[in-house]
C-alpha cells in the first residue's frame, strides 16, 4: 500500500504536467518519500538517546573545538537544501563529552526543516543543557540551495551564523580566541 507521503508526491508529479506512471517515474513517489523521511528524520531523536550517557569527568578546563563537522539541512521557506559546516566550542566545567556527539547533535537539529539562525541556537542549547560547561560557541557556514539555484541565483554566496553562551558571551577573550581558531573558508 501506498504511504500518504507517497500519494502525494505522485500527485506533485501529476501537477507538475509530468506522467507519474512513465517508467523512469514509477518508483519516484516511493524513493522521494524515503528521502524525505530521511532529511527529516530530526524529528524522530531526542537529546539523551543521542548523547546516550557519553559524557566524562575531567579536570581540564581548556577550549575544545570540534570544527568542520558537515551538515545537510532543509530551508524551512522553500524545502530546499542549506548544507555546509557546524564549529562547536565549550569550555568544560568537570566535564567533556563524547567527539562524536556534538556532530550527532548536529545532525539531530539539522535533519528538521530550519533556518540557519534556529540551527546555530539549537547546537548551543542542547550542548548547554547535557553537558552544563562554563560556556558554549557555535558558527555554522552554509551554502543554500534556495539562494543559489533560484531566486536571486547567488551561486558563491553563503552564509555564517553564531550562537554564543556562558564565557564566550562574557568574556571577549574566550570569544576571540574561538573566532580565531576558525578556519572559514568555503562553506
Ligand atoms: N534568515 C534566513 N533566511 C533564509 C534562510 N533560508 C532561506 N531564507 C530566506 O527566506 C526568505 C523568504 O523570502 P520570501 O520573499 O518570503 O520568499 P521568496 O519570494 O521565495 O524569496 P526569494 O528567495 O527572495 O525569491 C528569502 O529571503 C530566503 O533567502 C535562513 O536560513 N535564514
Ligand atoms: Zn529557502
Amino acid at each position: 500500500m501506498k504511504s500518504k507521503l507517497e500519494e502525494i508526491y505522485a500527485s506533485l508529479l501529476e501537477e507538475i504536467g509530468e506522467n507519474p506512471e512513465r517508467e523512469g517515474l514509477i518508483k519516484t513517489p516511493h524513493r522521494a518519500a524515503e528521502a524525505m523521511r530521511f532529511v527529516t528524520r530530526g524529528y524522530r531523536m531526542n537529546l539523551e538517546d543521542i548523547v546516550n550517557g557519553a559524557i566524562f569527568k575531567a579536570d581540564s578546563d581548556d577550549m575544545v573545538i570540534v570544527r568542520g563537522i558537515e551538515f545537510f539541512s532543509m530551508c524551512e521557506h522553500h524545502l530546499f537544501p542549506f548544507f555546509g559546516h557546524a564549529n562547536i566550542a565549550y569550555i568544560p566545567d568537570g566535564r567533556i563529552i563524547g567527539l562524536s556527539k556534538l556532530a550527532r547533535i548536529t545532525e539531530m537539529f539539522a535533519r528538521r526543516l530550519q533556518v540557519q539562525e534556529r540551527l546555530t541556537v539549537q547546537i548551543a542549547e542542547a550542548v548547554q543543557e547535557i553537558l552544563k560547561p562554563k560556556g558554549v560557541g557555535v558558527v555554522l557556514q552554509a551554502k543554500h540551495l534556495c539562494m543559489m539555484a533560484r531566486g536571486v541565483e547567488k551561486k558563491s554566496s553563503d552564509m555564517v551564523t553564531s550562537h554564543v553562551l556562558g564565557v564566550f558571551r562574557t568574556d571577549r577573550s574566550t570569544r576571540m580566541e574561538f573566532m580565531n581558531l576558525l578556519d572559514l573558508k568555503e562553506a
